[in-house]
């Protein structure tokens, strides 16, 4: 049965018709006049996909688009509209005046819904940008004021408006996601064949992007030397690194200079791809020495790295202010170059240990820790898993199946010993930390961010929606 794509925009059509030319070269259209709903962009899309297929009696497919600017949180968003009509090109321009920060995204979100009663299947777009002053032909919304940035995350040449058509429909929101939006996604699959951290086995090469090696310049050598590990941290967004406060509570700030930050390494003498120093350290104000409350601390980098590069990413905060989270008996995975044994040597590959998550009434945790609002245990009673000196700031990572992406759940922070029975290892719950970051990082957001299902790196969007859909739902109706 043919899909219906309703819109009742010209503009879009003729786009989205061009790009699935080769998988639905008859794509029909049709203007219904729908609701738009309030909410989120994903459920303001399935929502109209749902009333569409209904009033089509058929599968259909819907698009929204969303032009949301950095500097105002993502707004005009969904209301981009009614700016653009009230206030041009010239007034989307002057809303950011009071604003350095230009950067902005084109974001659309496909649901697909197979027929009335059908649970639609949503995909979202985006395209990295910034806004300019309007330049190239009028003819469509808010082409001629976004320039689309280049491959490398740099500002491109051309807004969508001077683009030719074919190279805008090759880049845009339409049809682009680029790992860069979203946290969590590691596009290496990481492998999980059970064979230090203890008890581990070596990580595949860049499935952990986010794994960030702290290291210590060593005095005696070229300053292009790969140093020694001191410690692990998570990279969080472009800037920051999430680690242990206990790494750094001994240092003066003018010694951070000594130190570095390896992104995107394997082997514990790498400096690939990304080698970089730090700005500032924010370690927590409450951080206790003693009993390691609070053990968690942010690392500025000295200059925002790009996640065009796919070895590099980002990971996802997890649930903010859950006591809970991680819950027992959940199975996490910690990585880092640390001690392979306890007083033994540190790992050359970069190690992964998977550990559940123990209640705080487990005997041997309650023994460990001080604090469990605030740390939590990870490791089997019986010992030989666990992370070790060198691990610390590291991350204890879950994953969320539903989106496929990966949080941090813990950071790394202390443990008697290293796997030995009846010592799990603690970790600090990130979970009771996401407003502290939050505020560090000036952000606005009171939560975590939203997961948004992992695609490879400038995934076809349409092309995968199509196959999935021969493959799973056409054979249906
Ligand atoms: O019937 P639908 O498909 O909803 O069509 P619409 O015109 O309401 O379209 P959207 O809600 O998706 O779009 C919001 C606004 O953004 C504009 N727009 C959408 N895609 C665009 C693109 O690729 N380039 C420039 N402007 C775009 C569009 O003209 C609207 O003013
Ligand atoms: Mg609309």
């Amino acid at each position: 049965m043919a899909v219906t794509f309703v819109t009742g925009n010209k503009n879009k059509l003729l786009e989205v018709q061009a790009i699935l030319a080769d998988v639905l070269p008859n794509l029909r259209s049709e203007a219904l006049d729908l609701p738009e709903y309030q909410g989120e962009p994903e459920y303001i899309s399935k929502e109209k996909a749902k009333i569409a297929a209904e009033r089509v009696q058929g599968p259909v497919l819907v698009e929204d688009t969303f032009l949301c600017f950095k500097a105002l949180h993502g707004l005009p968003g969904p209301y981009i509209k009614w700016f653009l009509d009230k206030l041009g090109h010239d007034g989307l321009n002057k809303l950011l005046a009071a604003y350095e920060d230009k950067t902005a995204y084109a974001q659309c979100v496909f649901s697909f819904c197979a027929g009335p009663s059908s649970e639609p299947i949503t995909f979202v777009g985006r395209c990295l940008g910034r806004i300019v002053p309007a330049r190239g032909p009028n003819s469509f919304g808010w082409d001629p004021i976004f320039q689309p940035d280049d491959e490398q995350g740099q500002p491109g040449k051309e807004t969508f408006a001077e683009m030719d058509k074919t190279i805008k429909n090759k880049i845009s929101h339409r049809i682009c996601i680029s790992s860069s939006t979203q946290c969590g996604c590691s596009l290496v699959k990481p492998i999980f064949n059970e064979a230090k951290i203890v008890g581990g086995f070596a990580a595949r090469n860049n499935s952990w992007p986010w794994i960030v090696s702290i290291r210590r310049s060593k005095s005696d050598s070229s300053s292009s030397g790969p140093g020694s590990v001191l410690c692990g941290g998570s990279l969080i967004n472009e800037k920051y690194v999430l680690t242990a406060a206990h790494c750094f509570s001994n240092m003066k700030d003018s010694q951070l200079s000594n130190y570095f930050a390896v992104i995107g390494a394997i082997y514990s003498n790498d400096t690939n791809p990304i080698r970089v120093g730090f700005k500032s350290m924010i370690l927590h104000e409450n951080y206790n020495g003693n009993t390691y409350e609070n053990d968690i601390a942010l690392l500025e980098l000295n200059y925002s790295v790009s996640f065009s590069d796919s070895r590099i990413g980002f990971i996802c905060l997890p649930p903010n202010n859950q006591v809970t989270y991680p819950y027992s008996g959940m199975n996490a995975t910690a990585i880092g170059w640390g001690r392979l044994q306890s007083s033994g040597s540190s790992a050359y590959t970069l190690q992964q240990v998977q550990l559940p998550i123990l209640p705080y009434t487990d005997q041997y945790c309650y023994d460990t820790v001080y604090n469990d609002g605030i740390q939590f245990c990870a490791g089997y009673d019986q010992g030989g898993k666990d992370t070790c000196q060198g691990d610390s700031g590291g991350p204890l990572m879950t994953h969320d199946a539903n989106s496929d992406t990966w949080l941090i759940a813990g950071v790394t922070s202390y443990g008697q010993g290293c796997a030995l029975p009846e010592h799990p290892g603690v970790y600090t719950r990130v979970s009771m930390y996401v407003n502290w970051i939050n505020s560090r990082l000036n952000g606005t957001t009171n939560g975590s961010q939203e997961l948004v299902k992992c695609v490879s790196n400038k995934f076809l969007l349409l092309s995968w929606l199509i196959s999935l859909c021969f493959s799973n739902i056409f054979i249906h109706i």
